[in-house]
């Protein structure tokens, strides 16, 4: 490794533009005032020649595909229903010495991801003001060493031939409310790993979580061996870095929020920090981008609509049916079934379909004792 000061000035839309744009009932806006995520200009940290000129290589692909091309229209092309939040809010109307504003389709979020995506849009804008790139590039070399993620999934799938668990550090849930009163972040972690966890994921949304990254620092911090996923609703590659500093060793992009030239720029920069992607997607057309996507390792299959809260775990099944399957096998990419899993059978189900590894919140962080509900949920100790 070398230390590079890097420039980035063809930079992705990931890091340049704002994308903020929405829909209203039969028009489309989009917001032209584009700097806002423009924090790239001058880097300096540790990276190899080959991954500057991937980077690099990177920036250009971006540049000449959004020459001409309007980014809500590739937004809509990939099928991306959820809307980046308007820049200025519902307009202010005055009536005499009142002042209202008026809520329509387009200045109102129209489901709670889109929601939760408009709210995160605000809170990154405004710790990035405390954090700048500069501060967190400084902090990246104090930051703890990433460990191997898919690595740690990989071993403990082949030691107890099961799929490997991803056990959810999860206070609260927008479709369930609180899960847990007596929430101690660190003793869940804790026995999650003695109960044979092989990787931890770590809610850090506040406001509709309940989770924090503080609870991610605290549980670095506290001695578990479990690489941390940082469970996050990324919009931005500032994001990224935030994650990796408070000491997240990978972490969760939505395909359902992200075009894909984001997801591929996002990549990189997970590539260089070294930290693992987790790339979710909830229907086949979602799974059918990310298949195109080069170099993603790891795919987490979403039996949870997180537009609506219905959960079916028959979509793990459904997404590996046929050629999709063969696809994934023949590209190595380990797929984690997401969400909704309860019993040794919904298990054994996403198994048989093709999961190396489960992500599992709810059934084991409401139980009392949290090494106890892995064991259940396996129908045997997959610690030993
Ligand atoms: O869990 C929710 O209600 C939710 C709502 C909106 C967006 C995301 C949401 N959950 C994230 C997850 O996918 C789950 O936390 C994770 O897969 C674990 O699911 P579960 O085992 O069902 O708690």
């Amino acid at each position: 490794m070398e230390g590079v000061l890097m420039s980035l000035g063809a930079t992705s839309s990931a890091t340049t533009t704002t994308r903020s744009f929405y829909f209203q009932k039969s028009t489309r806006f989009r917001n032209t005032h584009i700097p806002k995520h423009s924090p790239f200009k001058q880097l300096s940290f540790p990276i190899t020649k080959a991954q500057q000129s991937e980077l690099e290589e990177g920036s250009a692909a971006v540049k000449e595909s959004e020459v001409g091309i309007f980014q809500d229209e590739v937004v809509l092309s990939q099928g991306i229903k959820i809307r980046r939040r308007p820049p200025t809010g519902p307009p202010i109307h005055h009536v005499g010495p009142f002042e209202f504003r008026l809520q329509n389709e387009g200045n109102t979020p129209c489901n709670i991801l889109e929601e939760i995506v408009w709210h995160k849009d605000v809170e990154v804008s405004r710790l990035k003001e405390r954090n700048t790139l500069v501060m967190l590039n400084k902090m990246l070399t104090n930051a703890p060493p990433v460990r191997d993620f898919i690595g740690a999934l990989k071993s403990a799938n082949s030691r107890t031939g099961l799929p490997s668990l991803i056990a959810e550090v999860k206070k609260a849930s927008p479709s369930r409310g609180v899960l847990r009163e007596d929430f101690d972040p660190v003793e869940i972690a804790i026995a999650y790993e003695k109960g044979g966890a092989a990787c931890l994921s770590v809610l850090t949304d506040e406001k509709y979580f309940q989770g924090s990254f503080e609870n991610l620092e605290a549980i670095r911090s506290s001695g578990v061996q479990c690489p941390l996923l940082c469970k996050e609703f990324v919009i931005e590659a500032w994001q990224i870095y935030y994650a990796r500093v408070k000491g997240a060793d990978a972490i969760l992009l939505i395909a359902s929020i992200l075009p894909d030239l984001d997801i591929k720029y996002m990549l990189k920069i997970c590539k260089m920090l070294g930290l693992a992607a987790l790339v979710e997607v909830h229907d086949e057309r979602e799974m059918d981008r990310v298949l195109e996507i080069k170099g993603i390792e790891l795919i987490g299959i979403n039996n949870r609509d997180l537009a609506t809260f219905e959960v079916d775990i028959g979509n793990t099944k459904k997404l590996l049916e046929g050629e999709r399957g063969q696809k994934i096998l023949q590209k190595g990419i380990t797929v984690v079934g997401e969400s909704g899993l309860f019993t040794p059978a919904d298990i054994a189900y996403v198994q048989e379909s093709g999961v190396k590894a489960v992500l599992v919140g709810e059934s084991i962080v409401k139980h009392k004792d949290p090494t106890v509900a892995i064991t259940q949920l396996f129908g045997k100790d997959i610690a030993s």
